[in-house]
């Protein structure tokens, strides 16, 4: 038997209630899925088993196994798989990430065929260091973006930045160099492409060459622009997304990943190329035998900057952009983009970089809260069970909503992607060892709700924006927390809720501390027999939460490790929190010993520290300005700082309502 879940948890006091979970493309449908009676209908395009079925003997005879490798496929034989049965419109948009979009239309809904809800955002903390941080805007017209590129902007209905992008265009624009941590889904694609192609299309305009994409009719293509990204699906779809932005703009895009013919690739380059999209390997590969050049890189991207800076693929990036005659930071821009970024990979990072602002929005390596998780103690015997059992209730309108299940290996993939398929499951299985084809049919089925299950290793969990997944199960947790944070991130996108839900066993121990802290941080039910095991765990390795001297910071630490981990100066620090509930200090836990130009425009409530608090430690603060408000909610202190041994305070603006500089506790804010 499994020990499911302690209904007792810890944290329900502070935490608000979590509205129930309905899938967003079925958001007319009020029930909690978990709580329905999985409606079954015999005219579905499959038959799930009932309650009473044991999944183990339904073995559906009449499901063809798919031509190729790997695993069971399911539905009507390829020929009659045209269009699956019960066909959802709601999925006709969904390109493959392979096809890419001639025309910059997504569709009346904005973003990838859901409505993207990016108000849901616009709480969201977000500070900005480093030195003269161009301000954020609020609309794409105030962005100094070429006008064409704004016009397509509007063609794909982006009618609003989100939090990445009003803060990250302006200061990709204005030509520095960027290290960018915004929560998964939530644009950072657009944030790094947009302010590419306009660059681009700028350049043009004063160029000789006007009109001629870079290496055009030679045998060597030299790009303008370089983007990397860890894997070949990644690459496509950041290949097909620029695509459609550059709609008619003359700017050249094309893309090299590895498992592809190369044939074909170098006969796309031969033709002249502005953006180069790749993978590592295939890049090195072509640059060795001399068909791309990067002497003329002006612009160098790596999406999922800490994944590419690990230890899987920092040698060969290194390689790439220190050892291929790509200009040096400075001569060229330098824009990093995650939703983590442990410590020790920013230092690293930092090597690529040039007088660089970092960029966080929400805190380093947390997860969106429009998330709900869900974790449950499930030993390793009972996780296939367990799995049904949620399958079952996956069930909306009597179809399975899509659903991602992780699992940890690529052997475990197939076995459970069998299993699935033998019990009557519609499952296809995603990972390293599949051929290329096999893992473009796999993504392209289930994207388009053919296949409604995929069983992915850590090959599908950064990046891919597949629209309307409403579950995604990890079967396995990863080791690290921020494979698990980007694992999660593939449901909730664009401003809409998503369900997590993970097993926990005993093995996965010592990520407990972790999770507890990511739990804690988007406000999610924490079971107390978790929080037990977090006590008695061993701390986990890096995570974007803190260094290995604290797995989890758990204090809302700092994040840009120029000023977080040392004690030094901060200097020309940028608080734009729009409102902070509960915690609204500012990150600096680590005390600097100076405090310069610190601008703070917070709105708080029901704050704790509200704003600066350093509470035990002398130091000097100069030409701070606090325009904090506050209202009768707050029972913290009220903001302005708070330093019982003060050292230097000169030149600070206390606009704090009751508390100005406070070194006591004021009357009433105790
Ligand atoms: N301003 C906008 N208006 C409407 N939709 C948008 C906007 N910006 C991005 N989107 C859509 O939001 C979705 C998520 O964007 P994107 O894939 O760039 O997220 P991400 O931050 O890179 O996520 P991940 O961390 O998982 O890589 C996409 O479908 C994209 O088209």
């Amino acid at each position: 038997m499994a020990w499911w879940s302690d209904s007792t948890t810890q944290n329900k006091q502070s935490r608000p209630s979590q509205p129930l979970y309905v899938p967003q493309f079925r958001s007319n449908n009020n029930n909690n899925i978990h709580q329905q009676q999985p409606p079954y209908n015999n005219n579905n395009r499959t038959h799930f088993p009932s309650s009473d079925d044991s999944p183990h003997l339904t073995f559906n005879r009449s499901t063809p196994r798919p031509r190729g490798r790997g695993g069971y496929g399911f539905g009507p034989p390829r020929h009659q798989q045209q269009q699956p049965r019960n066909y959802d419109p709601s999925y006709r948009n969904n390109r493959s990430p392979f096809e890419t979009n001639a025309e910059p239309v997504n569709n009346e809904n904005g973003s990838n065929g859901v409505i993207a809800n990016f108000e849901a955002y616009d709480s969201i903390p977000v500070e900005a260091t480093g030195e003269n941080v161009p301000p954020p805007v609020n609309v794409f017209a105030e962005t100094e973006l070429h006008d064409d590129l704004k016009n397509n902007i509007e063609r794909c209905k982006y009618v609003k930045p989100t939090p990445v992008q009003r803060h990250a265009i302006p200061i990709a624009v204005a030509g520095r160099d960027l290290m960018a941590c915004a929560q998964t889904g939530s644009g950072k694609t657009a944030a790094f492409c947009f302010p590419i192609i306009s660059g681009i299309m700028k350049e043009r305009l004063t160029s000789q060459f006007s009109d001629m994409p870079r290496g055009g009719g030679s045998d060597v293509a030299f790009p303008t622009a370089l983007i990397l990204s860890p894997t070949r699906e990644l690459s496509c779809q950041i290949h097909a997304e620029a695509t459609k932005f550059a709609y008619q703009t003359g700017v050249k895009i094309a893309v090299c990943y590895g498992g592809a013919p190369v044939g074909q690739q170098l006969r796309i380059l031969e033709r002249g190329v502005d953006i180069l999209v790749a993978t590592p390997g295939r890049l090195v590969d072509l640059i060795e035998r001399e068909r791309i050049s990067l002497k003329k890189i002006k612009y160098l991207a790596l999406d999922e900057a800490d994944r590419m800076l690990d230890m899987g693929f920092e040698h060969q990036i290194r390689n790439i952009v220190q050892q291929m005659n790509m200009p040096p930071p400075g001569d060229r821009q330098t824009l990093l983009f995650s939703a983590t970024f442990p410590d020790n990979i920013q230092k690293l990072a930092s090597d690529f970089l040039s007088n660089y602002v970092f960029l966080a929005v929400g805190r380093v390596g947390s997860s969106t809260e429009l998330i709900v998780q869900k974790v449950e103690s499930v030993q390793d015997t009972e996780k296939r069970n367990r799995l049904v059992d949620l399958l079952r209730h996956n069930v909306v309108n009597g179809k399975l909503a899509l659903t991602l299940v992780f699992v940890e290996t690529k052997k475990g993939a197939d076995a459970l992607e069998n299993w699935l398929c033998r019990s009557g499951f519609p499952a296809i299985a995603i990972h390293g060892d599949k051929v290329q084809m096999e893992r473009e049919r796999a993504l392209r089925s289930f994207k388009r709700g053919m296949t409604p299950i995929m069983v992915a290793t850590d090959v599908a969990s950064r990046g891919l924006d597949i629209p309307h997944v409403a579950h995604v199960i990890n079967f396995d947790l990863p080791r690290d927390i921020d494979d698990y944070v980007h694992r999660i991130g593939r449901t909730g996108r664009a401003g809409q809720t998503g369900l997590a839900t993970a097993f926990f066993s005993s093995k996965n121990m010592p990520i407990a501390k972790s999770l507890v802290g990511l739990l804690q941080e988007a406000k999610q039910e924490v079971p107390s027999w978790l929080v037990q095991c977090s006590e008695s765990s061993p701390p986990s390795g890096r995570s974007s939460f803190g260094s290995q001297r604290s797995p989890w910071r758990g204090n809302y630490g700092g994040r840009d490790f120029r000023t977080a981990n040392e004690p030094g100066m901060v200097e020309n620090y940028n608080n734009y929190n729009s409102s902070y509930n509960n915690y609204g200090d500012n990150g600096f836990h680590n005390v600097p010993e100076q405090v310069e130009n610190y601008n703070n425009n917070g709105t708080y409530s029901n704050g704790d520290h509200a704003a600066n608090t350093y509470t035990d430690t002398s130091i000097d603060i100069q030409n701070s300005n606090n325009n904090c408000s506050f209202d009768s909610t707050n029972t913290g202190f009220a903001g302005g700082y708070n330093c019982t041994d003060a050292g230097l305070l000169e030149g600070s603006d206390g606009q704090n309502g009751p508390c100005g500089y406070a070194s006591v506790v004021p009357t009433g804010w105790d």
